[in-house]
């Protein structure tokens, strides 16, 4: 399939941040050929789709998201995060099965591509289940069974025992749309020996660690009082930073802690929707930036958030480092949206291929209407798409160069279905 699409502005996430005007970008199979004012003479293609009106952007990636949680959005809100956890979430997820995670996972795919994402990373239970719909989707996504390691020594190396058969199976499937990684849960969920046997699987199965880190003042004094050090320090101390390492939160790090980060490379996921939700704070985001790191994007469960719209995340982090620091510098729009494209394909590893609109990339691209009056007039559409978008502007949405949704129809899930049975999956666990 060769696609031409014209008349767009183009907003390309490279270096150059001025999006290009009534332009054109040629997409052939999964691959983007060309991005320009003038399309190659002569050229035929089996489409040629006009744009006028539209911006054509990266599509989100969102970096941290537990998406079977779709299914508790709005069943415990208002709580602290160790309430919410141990009293609230644990109990029901111990009810979840297969077809709760099934369908859970759908409505989460579903609202993530009505939204603009085209790539996600999810850490959950019943990862099969997930890594089905994002096949039959057609989104992209990081996956990891998320393990904790509280229970007895035999559910633990279950637990890691199917985490390990997960990336065995499924890394690089669904025609590479599907990358894994390794997720013990948190350093207070998980034993240090436990963490470092992740470490070792990790190691040999030549993948990434994705774990929660530093969300709670409370959790940090717990590892102090624990194991005598903060959480970055312990982790540090386990070899967890000598694998690429995707951290969730990091709210509560310190300079000499952030410096760490940055030195050992660490990737951050900042999720400020659920971190104001749950009160765990604000992640000193300037400051990592100071020190080299680029902070990335995500919404965490839609329990504790409660949606799955990453451009509320930009917006958000567009906004509350400005509040916190009495500084309207930080965290500037393009910055904001650099956090939900680029930096979020970094995080997950995935620069080479997504982030960006260039030649020889994968065609992971969203499409968004500016002809709403919250969108005039058009003095600078990095600023309105970081203060005035709404999701809903999102029209078309592409990844691999395939179609997900075009004019807000969604192509490759059934929504009634999902609707359905995502009400019925909870039910069935329902107290
Ligand atoms: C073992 S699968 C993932 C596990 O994580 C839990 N979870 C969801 N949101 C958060 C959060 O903000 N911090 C820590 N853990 C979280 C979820 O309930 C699953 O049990
Ligand atoms: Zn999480």
């Amino acid at each position: 399939m060769k696609r031409l699409i014209t008349h767009a502005h183009i907003l390309t996430m490279t270096d150059e941040m001025a999006p290009l005007e009534n332009a054109s970008m040629i997409v052939e199979e999964d691959t983007i050929t060309f991005i320009g004012q003038t399309p190659p003479a002569g050229e035929e293609f089996d489409e040629v789709v006009d744009m006028k009106g539209r911006l054509i952007l990266p599509g989100w990636v969102n970096t941290h998201n537990h998406s079977a949680m779709t299914l508790l959005r709005g069943y415990a809100d208002d709580l602290p995060l160790q309430t919410w956890l141990e009293e609230k979430m644990w109990p029901i997820e111990g009810r979840f099965g297969p077809h709760q995670v099934r369908w859970g996972s759908s409505l989460a795919v579903l609202e993530m591509i009505r939204g603009g994402t085209t790539c996600f990373a999810d850490m959950y239970d019943h990862l099969d289940q997930v890594a089905q719909v994002v096949e039959d989707s057609g989104i992209r996504a990081s996956l990891c069974r998320g393990v904790i390691g509280l229970g007895s020594e035999e559910e633990r190396e279950a637990k890691r025992r199917e985490a390990v058969q997960f990336v065995r199976d499924w890394n690089g499937k669904a025609g590479g749309r599907i990358t894994a990684m390794m997720a013990p849960h948190a350093p207070y969920t998980c034993p240090p020996d436990y963490i470092e046997k992740i470490v070792e699987d990790a190691t040999r199965l030549d993948v990434p660690i994705h774990i929660h880190l530093s969300e709670t003042r409370q959790e940090v004094q717990q590892n102090v009082d624990d194991y005598g050090v903060r959480p970055v320090e312990h982790l540090e101390r386990l070899g967890v930073f000598q694998r690429p390492t995707l951290v969730a939160h990091a709210v509560h790090v310190n300079d000499e802690e952030i410096r760490k980060l940055a030195n050992h490379s660490v990737k951050v996921s900042h999720n400020p929707g659920s971190n104001l939700k749950l009160g765990s704070g604000i992640a000193p985001i300037p400051a990592m930036f100071k020190q080299g790191l680029k902070p990335a994007l995500g919404t965490d469960g839609a329990a504790s958030n409660n949606n799955l719209d990453l451009l509320e995340e930009i917006q958000l982090a567009a906004l509350i480092h400005k509040g916190a620091s009495e500084d309207p510098e930080a965290v500037p729009a393009a910055t904001a949206l650099k956090m939900g494209t680029v930096y979020g394909a970094e995080a997950l590893f995935l620069d080479h291929s997504i982030g960006t609109l260039e030649t020889g990339k994968k065609a992971d691209f969203i499409s968004v209407d500016i002809t709403g009056p919250h969108m005039q007039p058009q003095h600078d559409l990095v600023s309105l798409l970081a203060y005035s978008a709404s999701r809903d502007d999102v029209q078309d949405v592409f990844v691999d160069g395939v179609p997900l949704l075009r004019n807000r129809e969604c192509l490759t899930l059934d929504e009634e279905q999902i609707r359905f049975e995502a009400r019925r999956a909870f039910q069935k666990v329902a107290p």
